[in-house]
């Protein structure tokens, strides 16, 4: 008898960092061939997410209806990308709005397949009431994040206890967590150095983090090996199990983005030196401001470097808006680099995952987004940091105090920057120094680690999704057994 493909849904949160890390993990599983994996996301991700899957792909994609009036958020608002950084938390809010609807498509999913639940929800973490349902329908729930385990601790220590707020001093330690060292209050997120427990942010956040101890399990998008103390103290704190199952990545082209923009990244690529291009971006959200840009641009044309920088307009102005270089850059700063042939300008969006595998490229300055260091250290590549938000001050604090493959340019989104430390460091990550070299040579060592973890059988990452897997399917078993002896 030919058995029936278990499904396993997905469900992530409306952000493209969210987004893009949960269709790498779908196609992934989609790979396995033995499941049929559903995507279920609001209507204006899902028509995003059509044009970004593979035309031959049997991923599922389904509807949620979602209304985001009654949270303060221009109409129609479906995705962070649409929104400025202070309206996240409305989303967030927003979202939770979600749960009769999708409580409903898993019953409906259920009922289709007469009774049979799903083998698995695999949710965002800002959706730990996903549990409830999964459980209520008989189906087993992880969690799953584009986080590493560094990060995420210091993330859940953090906002669980806002341990600034009871202290005078600028620094404080996580407890039991002697590895996060000091952490100073320039690396707090701005929507955390300035929470009262009672604003939009910490309600939400305080109310969700303590859910994800009711899933079955947490995935996150890292590698056990480079993860290692980060993994062990989150798992502490959980006290569930933690599969550490990265990388998961895009591969090329999967991403929704115009050939044009990637074929002109790769032939301008192929006309520069190995080693020798630095790669700027701020991630899928996040964008400096207009002074900062300025320092940076004078730093750029000082070092005589060649780069690409995705450049979208700065803090403070839309960022889906036209870029102005006339106004934000230095005088015919664009001309000259077009001109000179040493820096590319890409608006908004690149395709980030080509140009880091490209054999031209030294160095990625980052604002530290955990996708974005995996995609890096995944080829080799060392990076330059700049952590805006979220956890990526922690991922940044992992990079350079523990792993060594990377230097902090910059903290924070309003920080003082000045060009000769952009310069300096630059010349540092990129110039046949001491550091470079050291920095280089790790970058690779954490590349040979990273594909160890995804080799067939015995990598730790391939051993990890297999043991997610049979949790679920053993929890499928136990719980037909129970209905077995019922009857
Ligand atoms: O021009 C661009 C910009 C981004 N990307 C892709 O977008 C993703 C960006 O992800 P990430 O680097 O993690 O940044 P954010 O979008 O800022 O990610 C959010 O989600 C991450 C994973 O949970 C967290 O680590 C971050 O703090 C959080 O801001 C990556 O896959 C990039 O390849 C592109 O392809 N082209």
């Amino acid at each position: 008898m030919l058995r029936r493909k278990e499904n396993i849904v997905m469900f992530p949160f409306m952000a493209q960092g969210h987004i893009i890390p949960f269709l790498a993990l779908a196609l992934q599983l989609e790979q396995i061939k033995k499941y049929t994996v559903t995507i279920v996301n609001t209507p204006l991700n899902i028509n995003k997410l059509r044009s970004s899957i593979p035309i031959n792909c049997s991923i599922h994609l389904l509807e949620i209806p979602f209304d985001c009036s009654g949270y303060d958020l221009p109409p129609g608002t479906e995705n962070s990308d649409s929104i400025p950084n202070h309206l996240i938390a409305n989303l967030l809010h927003a979202s939770v709005s979600l749960k009769p609807s999708f409580r409903k498509l898993i019953s409906d999913l259920v009922k289709e397949q007469n009774g049979h639940p799903p083998l698995c929800l695999i949710t965002d973490i800002f959706f730990g009431w996903c549990s409830e349902i999964a459980h209520e329908f008989g189906a087993f729930h992880a969690i799953f994040s584009g986080s590493g385990g560094f990060g995420i601790a210091c993330h859940y220590y953090l906002w669980l206890n806002l341990p600034h707020q009871m202290k005078n001093s600028d620094e404080f330690t996580v407890p039991d967590f002697p590895e996060a060292s000091k952490i100073h209050v320039t690396q707090l997120a701005e929507n955390l150095r300035v929470v009262n427990g009672s604003d939009l942010y910490s309600v939400f956040l305080q109310n969700v983090l303590p859910e994800w101890m009711n899933s079955d399990g947490i995935l996150l998008n890292t590698v056990e090996e480079l993860d290692k103390v980060g993994l062990e103290y989150f798992r502490l704190k959980i006290g569930k199990p933690v599969w550490s199952i990265g990388p998961v990545l895009l591969s090329k082209r999967s991403q929704d983005q115009a050939a044009t923009t990637a074929e002109l990244c790769e032939n301008w690529l192929d006309t520069k030196p190995v080693n020798s291009v630095l790669y700027i971006s701020f991630g899928s959200q996040n964008a400096i401001s207009a002074p900062h840009m300025m320092e940076l641009a004078v730093a750029l044309e000082a070092s005589g470097k060649n780069f690409i920088w995705v450049v979208r307009a700065p803090i403070g102005f839309d960022i889906n808006m036209e870029f102005k270089a006339t106004e934000w850059l230095p005088e015919g700063f664009e001309e000259r680099m077009k001109d000179s042939k040493r820096g590319l300008l890409v608006h908004k969006w690149a395709p980030q995952v080509e140009i880091l595998s490209h054999k031209s490229i030294s160095a990625f300055l980052s604002h530290g987004g955990w996708n974005s260091i995996i995609e890096s250290l995944s080829h080799g590549v060392p990076l330059i940091g700049w952590p805006m938000a979220g956890e990526q001050f922690y991922n940044v604090m992992l990079l350079e105090e523990q792993i060594g493959v990377c230097v902090e340019v910059a903290r924070g989104k309003s920080c003082e920057v000045r060009r000769e430390d952009i310069l300096k460091k630059i010349m540092l990550v990129m110039d046949e120094t001491e550091k470079g070299k050291e920095m280089r040579k790790k970058a690779l060592e954490v590349r040979d680690m990273i594909m160890d973890a995804v080799k067939d059988f015995k990598g730790s990452s391939v051993k990890a999704m297999d043991e997610f897997l049979n949790a679920a399917l053993l929890r499928q078993e136990e719980a037909m057994r129970q209905v077995i002896h019922e009857e």
